[in-house]
């Protein structure tokens, strides 16, 4: 029977967010001040309350009921994908369904392979140890997670010069479970040591409604199919952002209709955050905005849009492009990012006519 999975680490989301990656004793089971985040309270707690991924769950649940057949640790897993979409949640929800302790740690906390040592010496037989971003974890701290995740041994060197001599330290069998969203800044040594690779992509508006109900009467405020329309549809195809928005239509529902939650509710509610029927916020809005008005829909250069909106390239290229793209509101040229015919008709504006 599988059970819940012990932490031994603090909350994963708070990892996430401090990146420091403390050591492993520094978390009682259960523990970690996330633990009544919201985020945290609606994170499927095993692999049936998760919705979507469906060809990812039946490949696990293969992987999971033959490793449990031959009494062996399930092989190292690698989770891959943009932010918000089950990384860290696959993580907890496996370790339960092997009825295993998962340790979790963060690659950005793992400066040293003395940060790693501890991690892989507290170890238990066929116990998970996570290790998000793991993007993030220098050269020197992969190489020992070579011979960690091959051969369960890692060689450590004691002394310097002549005088430094290598001792042999059995680790106990277990599963090494990473996650990233920049699964292409991997090395290949380290990619290949994963026997499962898992990259998990967009939900459909129908899983998000899903997601959306279910979430809804965890929060004991089960909500009709049009509001759970409303929401899974601005929430981008991204369980966390349904979950937040989710949460602030509780609230305003809370402070301004008594509670109750239909479609023009949740309609109100977010509009009034700056939400819009795509799911753009008001950042993204303003991205356009500057493309259309100030660099008259481009082309334009990345840098060029950031100084003028007064933030960072790098936020614009993380955070605010992807959707925009995948969205086709706007284009990546050679000479710069250009709005399409699409995205002048989301602003509900035309197009410049171009000279031929
Ligand atoms: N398949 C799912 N079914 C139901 N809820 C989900 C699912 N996947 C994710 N969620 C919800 O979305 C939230 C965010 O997911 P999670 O933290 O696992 O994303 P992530 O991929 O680890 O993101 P990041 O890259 O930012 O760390 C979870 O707390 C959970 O409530
Ligand atoms: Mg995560």
């Amino acid at each position: 029977m599988a059970r819940e999975a012990v932490y031994q680490q603090s909350d994963p989301e708070k990892l996430a967010d401090d990146g420091s990656g403390s050591p492993p004793n520094s978390g009682q089971p259960g523990a970690g001040s996330g633990d009544n985040m919201p985020d945290t309270s609606l994170r499927p707690k095993r692999m049936d309350e998760m919705v979507g991924q469906r060809d990812v769950m039946e490949r696990l649940k293969i992987a999971i009921e033959a490793a449990q057949k031959r009494g062996e640790p399930l092989g190292h897993i690698l989770f891959d994908g943009p932010p918000g979409l089950g990384k860290t949640t696959f993580a907890t929800v496996i370790p339960a369904e092997m009825g295993t302790v998962v340790q979790m740690a963060n690659g950005a906390g793992l400066k040293a392979p003395k940060d790693l040592l501890p991690y892989l010496t507290n170890l238990s037989e066929g116990s998970v140890l996570f290790i998000d971003e793991i993007h993030r974890v220098p050269k020197a701290v992969e190489e020992y997670l070579y011979t960690a995740m091959e051969d369960f041994r890692i060689d450590i060197v004691l002394g310097e010069g002549v005088s430094a001599r290598t001792l042999n330290y059995e680790l106990r069998p277990f599963t090494l479970i990473g996650a990233t969203t920049r699964a292409g800044m991997l090395s290949a040594p380290l990619r290949d040591r994963f026997q499962i690779r898992e990259h998990l992509g967009w939900y459909t508006d129908t899983e998000l409604c899903e997601i959306v109900r279910r979430n809804s009467i965890k929060l004991n405020m089960p909500i009709d199919d049009d509001s759970a329309a409303v929401i899974a549809g601005r929430s981008r195809r991204t369980p966390r952002l349904a979950n937040n928005r989710l949460l602030w239509v509780r609230d305003y529902s809370q402070s301004k209709a008594d509670g109750k939650v239909t479609g023009p509710i949740a309609t109100a509610a977010l509009d009034m955050i700056g939400i819009d029927v795509l799911g753009l916020d008001k950042q993204d809005r303003g991205y356009l905005d500057t493309l259309m008005r100030v660099f008259v829909g481009g082309p334009a250069g990345l840098e060029a849009i950031a100084h003028t909106m007064n933030v960072s390239g790098d936020t614009l290229e993380d955070e605010v492009e992807p959707f925009l793209l995948r969205s086709e509101l706007i284009v990546r040229t050679r000479r710069g990012r250009m709005m399409t015919a699409k995205g002048y008709a989301h602003m509900k504006q035309t197009p410049p006519k171009r000279p031929l």
